[in-house]
């Protein structure tokens, strides 16, 4: 299974009217890629440059982020992989002109469910599009899809597979591009947004909206459930900027917070953080799949321009940064198309075969197809898996909550085979997990051994070298006070020994000479030169000779004893 990494577009906004329009933030293009340009706010000299592989400026236009961008993900939705478009930004940046746009400029929303309604299409198989849409409101899960004057808040659970899910969350089938649009308009005016300085129509929530996709393979037995999740993110605050009320500030403390652990979610999942704290928020609960899971994702990040924002975007960009490292596994969800009662059986999870093709005639494969490193940690499979449906729609419009009926007949015993086997490889897949974690703890616990025998043999090395470096004076101070004949012997024995001891110690090639402190240096050059003089009285001129070059090798300054040993080299 290949892994794949978020990938980052930005997009620089033009100014609105009463703007102040500026230069600070801008896209520069050069031959090597485009960048985003931000002058360092402290030191306008300096520039912070962001290269991304997606960079539009204000001119850019919806079409091209959605047919660069957005629409190759598409196509992998229908190969069975759940992919999540998150727009990530300040107050104001353009989120919800991106995703969602207007009646002239449709955003990326519109533009994808057109694209899937053209592409099944001209599918041979059969298919079907779901629809489910949720806000997440001071950290509360609310279902768009229904009355809000009657909707309650929904809880987020985990299934018994770790699938995180929202439930009682409604799903609804679309089967034209009209029926999603009034349904996607109605939903959107039980959004809350709310009017501050920045923004008269702020979003005060992070919204989801997820299309489901499903491809019916009746010559495989096979049905593939890919996912588009769509989400709007409520825009971080500056409430200096805002001029919130205490109504605001308080959305605006569960806005910032909510993204404040999105970006703990993404510093721990780069630096290889054994904990990833999904659980602290309901947003980063529910994206979990998209964040180091097993999803494909795009993180636009929405840029504001001008010095007023300068800051912001610095956050922006830097959290972009951060979000580009961040490697999901995809995972194709595929089933067996069988005709199993009750809910638990139809949502065993099938692993995918590798290199399994996307379903369209022209699509291209799927993981197989998305390369990278491996990631720190074993991804999850999917997530935000949608159970209980009801709806805004009239009764009429909601006849298929379950995937269409299959046009595949299987025996009893063939069905319970299939259910066999697919618990079967979900065991087997669990089990290589927990193999795979024991074998990290291994090596974990191996490492940190390693790295305790290393810290004492340095340690040991260490303690060495300083009774090396202090033997000098322990040993050869009272020898060179009293060093005459009598002591020549055991002085020399001394010395011997106390290189023979640092070279045995330090088999690279250091010399004692250089381990020593200055002050030892110089005693132990004195010890060589009394016996060098002590052997030359002896008239013994060759060892004398070898004595002093020793003496010289400690004190390499000393002219005296330069002159000395030079007077008794041979020639001289
Ligand atoms: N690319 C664009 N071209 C033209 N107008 C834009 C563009 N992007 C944003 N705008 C305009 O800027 C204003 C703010 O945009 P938008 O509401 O999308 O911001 P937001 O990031 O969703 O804000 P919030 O987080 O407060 O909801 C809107 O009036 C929108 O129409």
């Amino acid at each position: 299974m290949s892994y794949s990494r978020v990938r980052i577009a930005a997009r620089l906004r033009p100014a609105i009217p009463g703007e102040q329009h500026d230069k600070a933030i801008r896209l520069v293009r050069t031959d090597a890629g485009s960048a985003i340009c931000v002058d360092n706010p402290r030191d306008p000299s300096q520039t912070f440059k962001y290269p991304f592989s997606s960079c539009y400026d204000e001119f850019s236009t919806q079409e091209e982020i959605f047919e660069r961008d957005v629409q190759p993900l598409i196509e992998l939705a229908f190969s069975g992989i759940t992919v999540t478009v998150f727009a990530y930004g300040v107050t104001s940046s353009g989120k919800t002109h991106t995703m969602q746009g207007n009646k002239d400029q449709p955003g990326i929303i519109p533009r994808a469910v057109e694209d899937i309604f053209t592409r099944t299409a001209s599918l041979r198989y059969q298919s079907s599009i779901q629809v489910s849409y949720m806000e997440i409101y001071k950290d509360e899960v609310y279902d768009l899809l229904v009355d809000r004057d009657t909707a309650a808040k929904l809880p987020v659970r985990e299934n018994e597979f770790g699938q995180v899910f929202v439930a009682n969350l409604s799903i609804v089938p679309v089967n034209t591009l009209q029926d999603f649009d009034k349904l996607f308009t109605s939903a959107n005016k039980q959004r809350s947004v709310s009017s501050t300085n920045l923004n008269s129509v702020s979003s005060r929530s992070h919204a989801i909206l997820t299309l489901h996709v499903s491809v019916v393979d009746p010559v495989h037995n096979m049905t593939l459930s890919g996912k588009l999740n769509l989400v709007d993110l409520a825009g971080s605050e500056n409430n200096k900027h805002t001029g919130n009320d205490a109504a605001r500030m308080a959305e605006s403390a569960a806005i910032n917070k909510s993204l404040s652990v999105l970006g703990q979610v993404v510093h721990a999942l780069n630096s290889g953080a054994s904990r990833i704290p999904y659980r602290n928020s309901k947003l980063t609960r529910i994206l979990q799949d998209a964040l180091g899971g097993s999803s494909e994702g795009l993180l636009i990040c929405n840029l504001a321009p001008g010095t007023k924002f300068r800051q912001d975007t610095l956050n922006t960009l830097n959290f972009a940064v951060r979000s580009k490292n961040i490697q999901n596994k995809p995972v194709v969800n595929q089933q067996a198309t069988i005709p199993v009662p009750g809910p638990s059986r139809s949502t065993i999870p099938l692993p995918a075969p590798s290199g399994r093709q996307s379903l369209l005639p022209n699509a291209i494969p799927g993981p197989s197809r998305l390369p990278g490193p491996r990631p720190s940690r074993a991804p999850r499979p999917s997530a935000i898996e949608v159970v209980d449906t009801r709806s805004l729609l009239p009764p009429a419009t909601m006849v298929k909550h379950q995937p269409p009926p299959l046009p595949v007949h299987l025996t009893e015993e063939e069905i319970n085979m299939r259910i066999a086997k697919a618990v079967e490889l979900e065991v087997a897949r669990r089990l290589e997990e927990e193999r795979a974690r024991e074998r990290q703890r291994r090596e974990e616990e191996e490492a940190a051994a390693e790295a305790s025998r290393s810290a004492s043999m340095q340690e040991e090395s260490r303690s060495q070298d300083s009774s090396l470096q202090s033997l000098p004076s322990g040993l050869l101070t009272p020898l060179l006070k009293s060093s005459r004949d009598s002591h020549d012997d055991e002085l020399k024995r001394r010395l011997d020994e106390l290189e023979a001891r640092f070279e045995r110690a330090n088999k690279t090639a250091v010399h004692l000479a250089d381990a020593l402190s200055p002050v030892s240096r110089k005693k132990t050059g004195r010890a060589y030169v009394a016996l060098a003089r002590s052997q030359s009285n002896k008239n013994n001129l060759e060892v004398a000779l070898d004595l002093y070059r020793k003496a010289e090798s400690y004190v390499p300054d000393n002219v005296k004893l330069k002159d000395r040993w030079i007077f008794f080299a041979p020639g001289v």
